[in-house]
């Protein structure tokens, strides 16, 4: 009887060990992944340090961009070509800004001439003309959105030009453009089956396939504030900066 017991207790031990082994090995290869992860998402950012000022014609870019390192408003006058400097905010390293031309004939050759260096990318709305001018505004923003360069990079729509009356607010602009970015993406997705693509530039389709299209569904960290380049209240955008450097 007690040698039975003592076999009993011997086969429960080996099921025991083998029972055990499992979730050790699962944690050890979670582990693994985590630091794979954290390893490649650390390679992808690195070396990132430009900030990038981008959007629409004349929603505001060079002025702020003039706000920031010069501390004035600039001559109107249609950029055709980037603006580049060196932006330092209390106690930290300076970091490059460029101000990337909006006209569609430049933006996007210039645009991808700085992309891979980006580690924010600032989309400027004009916050008086985004309703009339949404088509434009969610095509470029999409362009931006869904190319495989920017997925590390952190993102701020800042609703430009508060001072004026008829100013939409940041909430509303984001509302206006989750509606018209799922009408983008839907183009886009009929398009891209009908032309075909090669995988290496493949852009990456934008938010839940089959689900309403939300920034909270894409990769990067995006968010939206509101600022006057003409008042110099451009807090939201430097704060946000600040945390990123
Ligand atoms: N009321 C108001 N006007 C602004 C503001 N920011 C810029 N503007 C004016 O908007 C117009 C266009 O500004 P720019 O800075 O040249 O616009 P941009 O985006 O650089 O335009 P492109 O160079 O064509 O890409 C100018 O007349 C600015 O003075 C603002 O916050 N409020």
């Amino acid at each position: 009887m007690d040698k039975l017991n003592e076999n009993v207790r011997e086969k429960k031990h080996i099921k025991l060990g083998e029972i055990d082994s499992g979730p050790i090995l699962v944690a050890l290869l979670l582990g693994f992944i985590a630091v794979a992860i954290f390893v490649i998402l650390r390679r992808r950012s690195a070396g990132r340090r430009d900030f990038l000022l981008t959007g629409l014609c004349e929603s505001g870019k060079s002025a702020i961009f003039m706000q920031l390192l010069h501390g004035k408003l600039p001559e109107t006058f249609t950029s055709i070509k980037e603006n580049v400097g060196d932006y330092q905010a209390g106690g930290h390293s300076s970091v490059r800004l460029v101000d990337i031309p909006g006209h569609y004939r430049v933006r996007d050759k210039c645009f991808d001439l700085y992309k891979h260096k980006a580690k924010g990318i600032v989309f400027v709305v004009d916050s008086v003309t985004v309703q009339k001018d949404i088509r434009d505004v969610a095509d470029t923003l999409y362009t931006i959105l869904a190319d495989s360069a920017t997925q590390p990079c952190s993102v701020l729509v800042l609703c430009n030009k508060q001072d004026q009356t008829t100013a939409k607010s940041a909430q509303v602009i984001k509302s206006l453009l989750e509606k018209e970015l799922h009408t983008v993406r839907d183009t886009r997705s009929r398009k891209l089956q009908s032309v075909g693509d090669d995988d290496v530039n493949k852009p990456v389709t934008l938010g839940k396939p089959g689900r309403d299209f939300e920034f909270a569904h894409i990769s990067q960290n995006i968010q939206f504030v509101e600022s006057s380049a003409k008042e110099k209240e451009l807090n939201t955008l430097t704060d946000w900066m600040g945390r990123l450097m």
